[in-house]
């Protein structure tokens, strides 16, 4: 048989099969259609060796993604970049990368533990051409999923589990964050995009790896609060002088977490409702941040007693009792006071929204209330110093590229013992022009520590001169105070306070019955 025939015969028997399906649909009602589309389905399952489950982008409520399909979706695209042939475009990263998912009609392979698995997207578009205010979600999209009968357990008890979980975490990974700030009552967002992380944080490795680990404790401690029955929340407090990197501390932790950051201005809030209505609108997996906290306002006012007595002649009059209130509101000022910032930090409501961190700095941390820092609620606190050489030595590789240096030996004895911030040694590190190379910044940071020295030697030499010279007139009061008293009277002013006092001679006064 010819080709050509060959191509005739198959024509003829795929026009014939449509011209029979074309009868079926014309001459069947729709429910016998449906009795053999079911039972024909049934009959192909029995032969048909594998498992398919479906995920749908909708279901149920109409308006609400489900989260698994969503959860599905990174973990394919996090895995569909290099297998699937048609990808799509489906968001973008911070101004930076493209985030591709596998597009309609795609088909990917996974492999779990040994076990091969198709993935599928599919769309339907639907049948009716009707008019719609949301087209989008007419177009039902769906996964289906398509594995060996024989490993249904591990897929549905397992696989599915895992995939979901991981989709979570790349979800998380690939968001967006944002920067949050309040004016008044009302949160406005940017993109969080602050460079800052752990590797470029200039502290004692120690100490840095000491924060990192609490972090880590705390982010992955959901069951372990749900135990102790306390809210999933921690606070940090950054203490020390301006340029330590408190606030750069801030932005790796927002990094190193994946967290939004909230960066809660506290002199524009009015008073403390508004603070409860700005904190419950926060979200989980967030940092909020109180920056100079002593400056913030005057937070040292004491807590309100408890009112401890049923008051009843109160109750018994309401018109006085209501006169009381209004006095006591209209006296009331108009402002943030401590109690409300506690409750913000160990009320109820505080709990609500999930994970959360609370960081408040400050230059001062002997100003502050007790009741502000105490363990419970700035749950940490740490002490963010001078530079050290530690950290001279990571900020040396962030600006300059360099692990070491024949001048580091003197850098770190210089910094032993003066003290500089790590935002003064990262001002001299940074080359200001092209000409400046490593050794030219290096002496640039050792002639600036060399100057503190020389300021730090000379204040010390004045305060010791003052001070010798305070003690030298204090010494000389002394001396002027010791002559005796006696010698400026008057014998008859002595004879008549004996008088007067009766006093006998050994300057003891009589008793007199
Ligand atoms: N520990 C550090 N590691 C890396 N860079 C730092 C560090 N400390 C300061 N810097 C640099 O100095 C600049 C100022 O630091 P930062 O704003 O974090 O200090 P701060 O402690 O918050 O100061 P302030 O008390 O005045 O708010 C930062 O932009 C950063 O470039
Ligand atoms: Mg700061």
């Amino acid at each position: 048989m010819s080709v050509v025939e060959m191509l005739t015969q198959l024509g003829s028997a795929i026009g014939g099969l449509l011209l029979a399906w074309a009868m079926f649909e014309r001459y069947f009602p729709l429910q016998l259609r449906r009795y053999v589309d079911r039972y024909g389905q049934k009959l192909v399952g029995l032969f048909y060796p594998y498992l398919q489950i479906t995920f749908h982008e909708y279901t149920g409520d109409r308006f609400r993604r489900s989260e698994v399909y969503s959860a599905i979706q990174s973990y394919l695209s996090a895995n569909s970049s290099e297998r699937a042939q048609r990808l799509m475009a489906d968001a973008v990263k911070g101004n930076q990368s493209v985030i591709l998912t596998m597009d309609d009609h795609e088909e990917i392979t996974d492999d779990f533990n040994g076990i091969q698995i198709w993935w599928a997207s599919r769309k339907n578009i639907p049948k009716t051409q009707s008019f719609s205010f949301y087209p989008e979600l007419d177009d039902r999209r769906y996964f289906r999923l398509t594995v060996h009968r024989r490993y249904r357990d591990i897929i549905t008890k397992s696989y599915i589990d895992y995939v979901v979980k991981e989709g979570n975490e790349i979800a998380i990974k690939n968001r967006q964050r944002k920067l949050y700030t309040n004016n008044s009552s009302k949160w406005n967002h940017v993109v969080f995009e602050h460079p800052a992380t752990f590797d470029t944080l200039a502290m004692a490795t120690k100490k840095k790896q000491e924060v990192k680990n609490d972090l880590i404790k705390f982010s992955k401690g959901k069951d372990y609060y749900t135990k102790i029955g306390k809210a999933w929340k921690r606070g940090y407090l950054l203490y020390g002088p301006p340029g330590t990197g408190k606030s750069t501390m801030i932005a790796a932790m927002a990094n190193f977490l994946n967290y939004d950051v909230y960066d809660l201005e506290l002199t524009t809030v009015k008073d403390n409702s508004e603070l409860r209505k700005l904190l419950i609108q926060t979200t989980g997996k967030s940092i909020i941040v109180i920056e100079d906290i002593d400056c913030s306002l005057d937070l040292t006012g004491q807590r309100k007693p408890k009112k401890e007595k049923y008051d009843e002649e109160e109750e018994k009059d309401p018109v006085s009792k209501k006169k009381k209130e209004e006095e006591a509101e209209s006296k009331k000022e108009s402002k943030v006071t401590l109690s409300g910032l506690l409750n913000f930090i160990d009320g109820i409501w505080s709990a609500c929204g999930g994970e959360r961190i609370i960081v408040f700095t400050t230059n001062y941390v002997e100003k502050l209330d007790p009741a502000l820092i105490r363990r419970g609620r700035m749950d940490k606190h740490i002490e963010m110093s001078y530079c050290c050489f530690e950290a001279f030595k990571i900020l040396a590789q962030n600006y300059l590229d360099i692990e070491s240096h024949e001048l580091f030996a003197k850098i770190g004895q210089l910094l032993e013992e003066t003290k500089m911030s790590p935002a003064d040694v990262a001002e001299n590190l940074m080359p200001k022009s092209d000409d400046e190379d490593e050794e030219t910044c290096l002496k640039k940071l050792i002639a600036a520590l060399e100057t503190i020295e020389e300021e730090a030697k000379l204040k010390e030499a004045r305060k010791k001169s003052e001070e010798d010279a305070n003690s030298k007139t204090e010494q000389e009061l002394k001396e002027k105070d010791q002559l005796p008293i006696e010698d400026e009277r008057d014998d008859n002013d002595v004879s008549k306070e004996i008088k007067d006092n009766g006093l006998i001679s050994n300057g003891k006064k009589e008793t007199s019955l």
